[in-house]
């Protein structure tokens, strides 16, 4: 079975070949920190966690990079406002974002390159280009001259001479052409600043991602994404930058997401229309959020209404109702020695929807398609457990690892296999583990000796390290 992804860059969907045996490297441009997330960025950083984890799924390595974005116009114009340090502003907002993609079981990227920790490597990707005679240096920073890369446009479809006509040079800019944009822009009064052979200054904001990308992923990579407002200009741009250092193909698929949209509108920060995913977690669980952005393709663009959460939250609520449908009826299973009609029944809608699960996620991720054919499966479980007295584990166990599969692509219901796993076992053992560093505070060695002992003898070792108690496992 291949994957097949819609390429921005060709407009087509094609099949997906990494450049690397069973490795795929991707770099997803990450948030400019200044501000709380709101759901148009839960939307895109959760369809690209889906897309990183379909390809886990399937097999692949994958080697995810994303770019914080901690200083930048945008963030010193609100460090300015609210009387802030622009880099503990930043370092603020990149703790709010963990933690909010974290709450959404979106899985960490491999690497967070923040520009402030690789202005040097921005720097010498800034210097090649000017050997290259692509960049010159101007009354106010380091442009990258537009008209020298041939190919501008490819991913946009924007002409070099749609920008000319449609800009001019504002008095005070130090750039050639309307068309050029910034690769580094010298510092104004009291901005923060970093030295460079062109005086002190900081990156622009296009370059950042063209650095630091290669720096951990190589001169070409397999997938870049983003939200759809940043093919232009700046993957545009970045595209321009980095084909003109490295002389070949960059990146071989282009990835872009729909918006949020809000009455007809882009969910933004701008246009103060938007909802952030703190004020979502209030009122909804975090795999309620993740259901909603799935009911959905990642390209399409996606209402956000209350109608539609809660319409996400009832149809979570239905597999969760199955699951444990599923276990319960777990209780009561035989061992199949005979199948009868409702078996096969059963197996067969099981067989279908696997196949359309999967045949849906090869066809560029199409998540919607692949909650149709859950339901498929869902509902025929909960048939089945209806029709029979004593069901037949074998088939149920089928119907509960095709659930598990969707566990793994969909980051759902993944606390939920967890606990069948291991019960409150682990919060019981971390109970125990805190009470026993209390219990040495005060001196009381004896108890805590004891808790020691005992979870010794049922298989659990605590060993002291100078970061706190950890324990383990006693395998063998
Ligand atoms: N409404 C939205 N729907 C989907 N993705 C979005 C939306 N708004 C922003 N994004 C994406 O989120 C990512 C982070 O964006 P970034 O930090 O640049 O936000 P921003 O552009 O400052 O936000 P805003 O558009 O609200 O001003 C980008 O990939 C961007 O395309
Ligand atoms: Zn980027």
């Amino acid at each position: 079975m291949v994957i097949m992804v819609y390429n921005t860059l060709t407009k087509r969907k094609e099949e997906f070949k990494p450049l690397r045996k069973g490795e795929v490297r991707m770099y997803v441009c990450g948030p400019t920190v200044y501000d709380y997330p709101h759901l148009g960025h839960a939307r895109t950083y959760i369809a690209f966690d889906v897309i990183r984890r379909y390809l886990e799924h399937r097999g692949y390595t994958v080697l995810m990079v994303m770019n914080f974005t901690d200083i930048d116009d945008k963030i010193i114009k609100r460090a300015q406002e609210t009387g802030e340090d622009p880099k503990e502003l930043a370092e603020k907002f990149i703790r709010v974002f963990l933690e909010d993609m974290a709450a959404l079981k979106v899985k960490p990227a491999d690497v967070y390159p923040r520009v402030t920790e690789h202005v040097n490597d921005i720097i010498a990707f800034i210097e090649r280009l000017e050997e290259k005679g692509y960049a010159y240096e101007g009354s106010d920073g380091v442009y990258f001259e537009v008209s020298k890369f041939k190919e501008y446009g490819k991913l946009s479809g924007i002409k070099v001479e749609e920008l000319k006509k449609g800009a001019r040079v504002e008095p005070g800019e130090g750039k050639k052409n309307p068309e050029d944009f910034a690769l580094w822009k010298k510092a104004k009064p009291g901005e923060p600043k970093w030295e460079s052979p062109w005086g002190e200054g900081r990156p622009g904001w296009h370059i950042e991602c063209s650095a630091m990308s290669s720096k951990y992923l190589g001169e070409s990579f397999d997938i870049h994404g983003g939200g759809n407002d940043l093919i232009f200009p700046h993957h545009e741009n970045e595209i321009a930058q980095s084909e003109a250092c490295f002389g070949h193909e960059w990146v071989r698929y282009w990835l872009h997401t729909g918006f949020v949209m809000v009455k007809g509108e882009k969910m933004s920060k701008s246009l103060g229309n938007f909802v952030t995913v703190r004020e979502l977690l209030q009122r909804y669980s975090p795999e309620v959020i993740r259901f909603f952005v799935l009911q959905k393709h990642y390209r399409s663009p996606l209402d956000y209404t209350e109608e539609g959460l809660m319409h996400a939250k009832n149809n979570l609520e239905r597999l969760y109702n199955t699951l444990e449908n599923i276990r319960v009826a777990m209780e009561r299973v035989e061992l199949a020695y005979t199948w009868g009609e409702e078996e096969f029944e059963l197996y067969e809608v099981i067989k279908e929807g696997r196949r359309k699960f999967y045949e849906a996620m090869d066809d560029d991720f199409n998540t919607a398609e692949a909650l149709k054919a859950v339901f498929e499966v869902s509902n025929a479980v909960n048939r089945y457990l209806t029709k029979v007295e004593r069901p037949k584990e074998s088939v149920l166990r089928k119907a509960w690892e095709f659930f598990k599969a969707v566990s793994e692509v969909f980051g759902l219901f993944e606390d939920y296999f967890k606990e069948q796993k291991t019960g409150n076992e682990e919060a019981l053992i971390k109970l125990l583990v805190d009470v026993r560093a209390q219990l040495r505070k005060e001196k009381r060695y004896d108890l805590a000796d004891k808790i020691r002992e005992e979870l010794r003898k049922l298989g659990i070792q605590l060993e002291d390290t100078p970061q706190g108690t950890v324990w383990k496992r006693i395998r063998v």
